[in-house]
């Protein structure tokens, strides 16, 4: 269960950032706090270009913030290592090396025991049903199982924090749902503490425990939506999901923030 008092497993705290010079470039993000409990699936919406990704790659260590920090567990993160593994909406795979080899790059980066890489390879292919395209090459694969291959490449590193940005952004609507189907459910077994990026109202309120909504840019924290936790329909389908009354009551909420801040822009 979670404890909301407790510290959290990621935190940005008041994390501005400017692209270019202060004052003169572009603000992207302003003043943002954002914080995950271990074991939490939070997402992220907001209009385009809000900076929902500049704050997943600052939350990463991938860009520096201007002001702010990033915290893991209470303390500063550093740089970006094995405890937080980021899946994008490209899915970046090495396009010469096949799916097994994908998988095992962080591992052999971080040595891991050769058994281990084998072991924790073997493991994702088998989740992510990819163990028939072990040996194939990310060409002769379909977008959909690419991704497959990039969440089990951050999976496989078993990370403390799984920083996600609209990884199922460039998935057709039917590999979609599937993959919102599997994220959720693995989301639940195994208690991953995600931080997750979507322009998807649905998808946000399918999957996760709490939303925060940002504003046009310079982002900013609009609101913060908790939503039930262990409630029958977070466990379904999302077709499932639909067609229930708190599920759709908290979709329209979030929808008419995001729409607010879309409409005034
Ligand atoms: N490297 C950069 N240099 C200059 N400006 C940038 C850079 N990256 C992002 N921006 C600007 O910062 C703002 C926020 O961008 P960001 O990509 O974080 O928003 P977003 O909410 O993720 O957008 P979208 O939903 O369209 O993906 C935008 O105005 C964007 O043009």
């Amino acid at each position: 269960m979670l404890e909301p008092s407790a510290t959290p497993k990621l935190e940005l705290r008041n994390i501005t950032k400017w692209y270019g010079p202060e004052g003169t470039g572009v603000l992207a993000v302003d003043d943002c706090s954002v914080s995950v409990q271990k074991g939490e699936f939070v997402c992220v919406v907001g209009p385009s270009g809000c900076g929902k990704s500049t704050l997943m790659t600052v939350g990463a260590g991938l860009e520096e913030a201007t002001h702010g920090e990033i915290l893991i567990d209470g303390k500063p993160a550093g740089k970006p290592g094995p405890r937080r593994s980021v899946v994008f909406q490209k899915f970046a795979l090495f396009p010469s090396e096949t799916v097994a080899q994908n998988i095992k790059f962080g591992l052999q980066m971080t040595n891991v025991p050769r058994d281990e890489q084998e072991r924790r390879v073997q493991q994702q292919l088998e989740i992510m049903g990819l163990t028939q395209f072990r040996d194939s090459y990310p060409s002769q694969l379909s977008g959909g199982m690419q991704q497959r291959v990039a969440i089990a490449r951050a999976l496989a590193m078993q990370p403390e924090i799984l920083l996600m940005d609209e990884p199922f952004g460039a998935l057709d609507a039917q590999t979609r749902t599937i993959l919102q189907e599997e994220v959720q459910r693995l989301s639940h077994q195994m208690h991953y503490t995600v931080l997750f990026i979507t322009h998807s109202v649905e998808e946000a309120v399918y999957l996760s425990d709490r939303v925060i909504v940002m504003s046009r840019r310079p982002g900013r924290i609009k609101k913060e939506i908790q939503l039930p936790r262990d409630v029958a329909w977070k466990r379904g389908d999302i077709e499932q999901a639909a067609e229930h009354p708190e599920f759709i009551e908290a979709r329209r909420e979030i929808w008419a923030l995001v729409r607010e801040e879309i409409m005034a822009a």
